[in-house]
């Protein structure tokens, strides 16, 4: 029979006991090791080989008390609260066994034992520590995973705009609070960068952070994917599946454009927050769920209320602390700290030393930025690429070719009439890529499902 992988320690003052259960159980278990003195016990443990410890509860000659064995149990919890400890004694005092049970022991054996009912209680405590060992593993994966989506926090604001010093300041306040958020601005304003941020300064810091993009998501699939679905609800629902709202269970659930979500899916959701409970599609069943929601648009909510395609009782269920991200063209202030910002990052990635020549720096101020920081970030990835000398200069950023492309007015005039600006923004990037959507999208300053969104709602 295969060994299990397991470490096992023995710990009696009675060396035969030691011996002969030593003898048995190596034909079972990869490594046995034994102990007389438990005062020896921290050393053993250190090396940290030691799966299950089988403790004895008495060690003076003439005590019955299994005190000294509760106390070894203690320290045992206390220095590593993830091992398995078998409590065995000669007397089968059902009250030491009950309190050991309570202080933290998996089990209890008396002695003499059988040796069936040996094998059988370390097996069934190593299916324990193994599937424990298993849990603590994930869970450093997936705290590993986390911090690299999260990635290293951006600074989202340098004080100088008054707008972005509000947004900080409420975001400081409400952040370590449950409240939900709602957070308001156009593309590419940091609405996701702020929800991770937000995420980052509150108690959940440590669960998941889980991201669903209802602007790239099909239609059809944001009920499941939101919700999850019992297996055979649809024909492709193979299996059970759970859906984000229980994936982000104990952590923050980020809805990313939320403006999409059909009527019908939003008196889900609307329930969902209220009862705090959820069902999967094709099942009965409510589920509790333990969610931090932060949602994000930039599409106008209010207008729709009042359009009806958007619920009210919901928009105040979800927009308890809101937040409007300023446009770019409205935080000028910010402009040279952002592209000082991005030339690092890409003269490192880049292996480049580029400077920032006093030209291109006020080609940036006066730039209207449509598609806000994202586009920022693009222009200057592009002139780190291709820029010859050693500084970059006007003409490596582009600018004036975007310019052309943008309608009538920049500045304020613009805003008023972002909609067309922006649509005949897109129309152009499509001409002039020939209908290819990442050439768009990355000359755009979006990302392709942010095009797609537009391209929808454009009906180009
Ligand atoms: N304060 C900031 N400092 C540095 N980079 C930023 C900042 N805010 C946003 N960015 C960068 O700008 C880009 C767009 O940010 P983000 O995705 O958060 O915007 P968004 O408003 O969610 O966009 P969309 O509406 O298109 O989804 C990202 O690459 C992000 O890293």
């Amino acid at each position: 029979m295969k060994k299990l992988p397991a470490g096992i320690l023995i710990v009696d003052d009675d060396l035969d006991i030691l011996v002969s259960a030593r003898i048995f159980l190596k034909q079972h278990f990869q490594q046995v090791s034994i102990c007389q003195d438990p005062k020896e016990l921290h050393g053993i443990i250190s090396q940290g080989e030691t799966d299950i410890i089988m403790l004895d509860m008495n060690y003076r000659k003439g005590t019955n008390d299994g005190k000294e064995g509760l106390y070894w149990l203690k320290f045992l919890q206390e220095t590593d609260p993830t091992l398995i400890v078998v409590l065995m004694t000669a007397y089968g005092d059902v009250e030491l066994a009950v309190e050991s049970l309570k202080s933290g022991a998996t089990d209890f054996i008396l002695k003499p034992w059988n040796n069936e009912k040996l094998l059988a209680t370390l097996s069934a405590a190593w299916k324990l520590r193994s599937a424990s060992k298993k849990l603590q593993k994930a869970e450093q994966v997936q705290e590993s995973l986390q911090n690299d989506l999260l990635g290293p926090p951006t600074p989202l604001s340098n004080g100088h705009n008054v707008a972005m010093s509000e947004v900080m300041n409420t975001i400081r306040k409400a952040a370590p609070t449950d409240a939900n958020f709602l957070i308001l601005g156009e593309n590419g304003t940091g609405k996701q960068v702020t929800a991770m941020e937000i995420h980052r300064l509150s108690v959940r810091a440590r669960e998941v952070f889980i991201h669903v993009d209802l602007g790239a998501l099909h239609a059809n699939l944001f009920e499941s994917e939101l919700f999850g679905h019992a297996k055979g609800a649809f024909t492709d629902a193979r299996e059970d599946k759970p859906g984000r709202f229980e994936l982000a269970e104990g952590g923050t659930l980020f809805l990313d454009e939320i403006g999409n979500l059909p009527l019908h899916l939003q008196s889900k959701l609307l329930h969902a927050l209220q009862n705090r409970t959820i069902s999967r599609v094709g099942e009965n069943r409510m589920r509790q769920v333990n969610i931090r929601l932060i949602c994000a648009t930039n599409m106008p909510l209010y207008e729709m209320v009042r359009e009806g395609t958007f619920r009210e009782d919901l928009l105040f269920r979800i927009n308890t602390v809101e937040l409007t991200l300023p446009p770019l063209r409205e935080r000028t202030e910010d402009i040279q700290a952002l592209a000082d910002q991005f030339l690092r990052q890409f003269n490192t990635k880049y292996r480049k030393t580029l400077g920032l020549r006093k030209d291109a720096r006020d080609a940036l101020l006066r730039y209207p930025w449509p598609g806000n920081i994202r586009e920022l970030q693009h222009v200057i990835e592009r002139a780190v690429i291709m820029a010859e000398g050693e500084e970059i200069q006007e003409s490596d950023l582009h600018l004036s070719s975007r310019k052309a492309e943008v309608p009538a007015a920049t500045g304020p005039a613009a805003a008023m009439d972002l909609s067309s600006m922006e649509q005949q923004l897109i129309k152009s990037a499509l001409e002039k890529h020939k209908g290819n959507i990442s050439k768009a999208a990355s000359e755009l300053g979006l990302t392709r499902a942010a095009l797609y969104r537009r391209m929808e709602k454009f009906g180009l």
